[in-house]
């Protein structure tokens, strides 16, 4: 509970203004059975009016006034009811906004081990689903409550005032109901949850077959892809059938209950009107009562219930909430940038426990490059990642003398510029592509950009040019091409001070790899560039390569140093020297 009032943080007046006006449409509701018992027994019938004789001495015997009257009731708890509708939903609507503001900002701040852990279509559902059971018991639930408690305990009140011993009768089964619907409701919460985590699963399975939809294609997969959809779905559909089932037996069960509770008042209730206990006006305001109290109770063992459903959402959200962000430590500063890199006994194990990295010692100077080599898995990538403060490490990385680990995470980023083998590029134009990074670049820069990554050429003959949209996550471009489009977005900020390609050249030809480090070569002469590569081509021209084999550095020189030794280096460029 203490959870649930802490989300209602500041709107706790609109919802103040809700229970208000829910009382108040309640109380006009539990009026109408009273003016119908006045009527048959005092208008129709002759008894005295009692609490009503003030009516009788207005209107007299017109029932035209208490038609009248009746409307006016109906009218007025219309806007109640309406009000209590606009501030809750209010309310609810806001809090679950902010709510989802600050997932999302959560989630950008969240280190990008996290990101690799978990699974996007969890996440999706903990921002989505989970946020709407908070919203709908905010919204709808928690006054629904209010307003169930208030009706049984005006109605009981109303009853006992008019016969205390057909109270007694007409309120039997309700603790019955009320505990069958609890503890009912308590069970099938399993279900609830078994329901939601099918969806989670089947939104899991849609979300990697249309991100992963080329290597689908590429490996022929679809019918293995549809069969696992199906899967996912039959079973998603399974357990939402089950719970259907469930509360299909419930719904019934209950209905059962409410008429056998009907059905006691009207035999206790006609009964006692035979023998002149109370009037018949009395019953029917009783049998109105009942059905008003009997469909509340039922549903406040649900409500109840519900709450556990929105216990377990606030504890997936505040899951994720709770989750450390990477933050600018007191320590942490934002030093100029040259371009010096110093690794010294570096380690590094991913939190599953692989050593990657294994003592790892080089020195690059402002403005030098230095290549990478090895074979796949022998930790290229994880280094470059390192450099990024993508992860913690062991050891000593230098910028500029400078520990990295006291320089501010984004600071590193933004004067780092990274370009990965598989760019993701967004569902926008080329040239929006291009100037991502921030909106006030000029065309002049984003064509020079483009140039430089020798894919100015190709732009022009889209469709529509540098305004041509790219297909979600780039489809619609070639390996090549969208490598390009990447580097260019990444060398286009002259802010950069290292730039690291990460097997970024992979999918273009050897002639325009050479064309394009030449550019870049000319253009950004003073930044620190880190090349990770399989062609020594690419790699030939660095001032000094690294030759990484299982998390070592087992060669360190020059080109024509590396082919003076008898070594892995040497091996790989006889090799390839032989296709091409
Ligand atoms: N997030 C991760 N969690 C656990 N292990 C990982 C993770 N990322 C990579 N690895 C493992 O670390 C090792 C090094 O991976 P890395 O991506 O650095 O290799 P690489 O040399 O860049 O390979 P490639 O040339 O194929 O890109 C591999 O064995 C890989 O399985």
């Amino acid at each position: 509970m203490k959870n649930v009032i802490k989300y209602m943080k500041g709107y706790r007046l609109v919802f103040g203004l809700a229970i208000l006006s829910i009382v108040a449409a309640t109380v006009m509701q539990l009026a109408t059975p009273i003016l119908i018992q006045y009527t048959i027994d005092s208008i129709i019938g002759t008894e005295p009016a009692g609490d009503l004789q003030f009516l009788m001495d207005r209107f007299g015997r017109n029932i035209m006034s208490i038609v009248g009257l009746v409307l006016g009731i109906a009218l007025i708890r219309a806007v109640f009811l309406f009000l209590k509708g606009y501030f809750s939903s209010y309310a609810a609507e806001n809090i679950a906004q902010n709510l989802r503001d600050k997932l999302y900002k959560q989630i950008q701040y969240m280190s990008y081990e996290y990101h690799t852990k978990r699974e996007t279509g969890d996440l999706i559902q903990r921002c989505t689903s989970d946020v709407e059971t908070i919203r709908r018991f905010l919204g709808v639930q928690i006054v629904d409550l209010g307003r169930i408690l208030l009706m049984v305990t005006l109605s009981v009140i109303i009853m006992v005032r008019m016969s205390p011993k057909l109270t007694v009768y007409a309120v039997l089964m309700i603790p019955v109901l009320f505990a069958f619907s609890f503890i009912f409701f308590t069970k099938v919460q399993k279900n609830f949850k078994k329901a939601d985590e099918a969806e989670a699963q089947m939104t899991t399975v849609i979300q990697e077959n249309l991100s992963g939809v080329r290597v689908v294609r590429a490996f022929g997969r679809e019918k293995y892809e549809i069969d696992k959809f199906e899967t996912v779905n039959h079973g998603y559909k399974e357990k939402v059938y089950k719970l259907i089932e469930i509360l299909a037996g419930f719904w019934s069960s209950s209905d059962f209950l409410t008429l056998v509770q009907s059905g006691i008042v009207l035999v206790v209730g006609a009964r006692m009107v035979i023998t002149g206990e109370i009037t018949i006006g009395i019953l029917v305001a009783f049998i109105t009562y009942e059905s008003m109290l009997l469909w509340p109770v039922k549903q406040l063992g649900r409500l109840l219930s519900e709450f556990g459903k929105t216990t377990v959402s606030i504890n997936r959200i505040e899951e994720i909430l709770s989750e450390p962000i990477e933050q600018v430590m007191p320590y942490e500063t934002r030093p100029e940038i040259k371009g010096e890199i110093i690794f010294e006994h570096v380690n590094f194990s991913y939190p599953d426990g692989k050593q990657v990295l294994k003592d790892i010692n080089f020195k690059i100077e402002p403005g030098e490059t230095l290549g990478i080599l090895g074979s796949t898995g022998s930790g290229k990538s994880t280094l470059v990642h390192l450099l990024q403060r993508l992860y913690e490490y062991e050891g000593t990385i230098k910028i500029d003398g400078q520990e990295l680990k006291t320089i501010e995470k984004q600071w590193t980023r933004q004067k780092i510029g990274l370009v990965l083998q598989e760019p993701y590029l967004y569902a926008k134009t080329v040239k929006q592509n291009i100037g991502i990074l921030r909106n006030d670049f000029e065309e002049a820069e984003i064509y020079e950009a483009a140039k430089t990554a020798s894919i100015h050429d190709n732009i022009l003959t889209f469709r529509d040019g540098y305004e041509t949209v790219i297909g979600e996550k780039g489809v619609s471009l070639s390996g090549g091409q969208k490598q390009r489009v990447a580097i260019s977005r990444t060398i286009i900020d002259s802010d950069k001070r290292i730039l690291v390609f990460d097997d970024s050249l992979s999918a273009v030809d050897t002639e325009t790899d050479m064309k394009i480090r030449k550019a870049l070569k000319k253009r950004s002469k003073d930044v620190t560039t880190l090349i990770i590569s399989h062609r020594i081509s690419t790699l030939a021209e660095a001032d000094t390569i690294i030759v990484l084999d299982q998390g070592r550095i087992i060669q360190k020189g020059s080109h024509e140093a590396l082919l003076e030794e008898e070594g892995l280096y040497k091996r790989i460029w006889d090799l390839q020297k032989m296709v091409v």
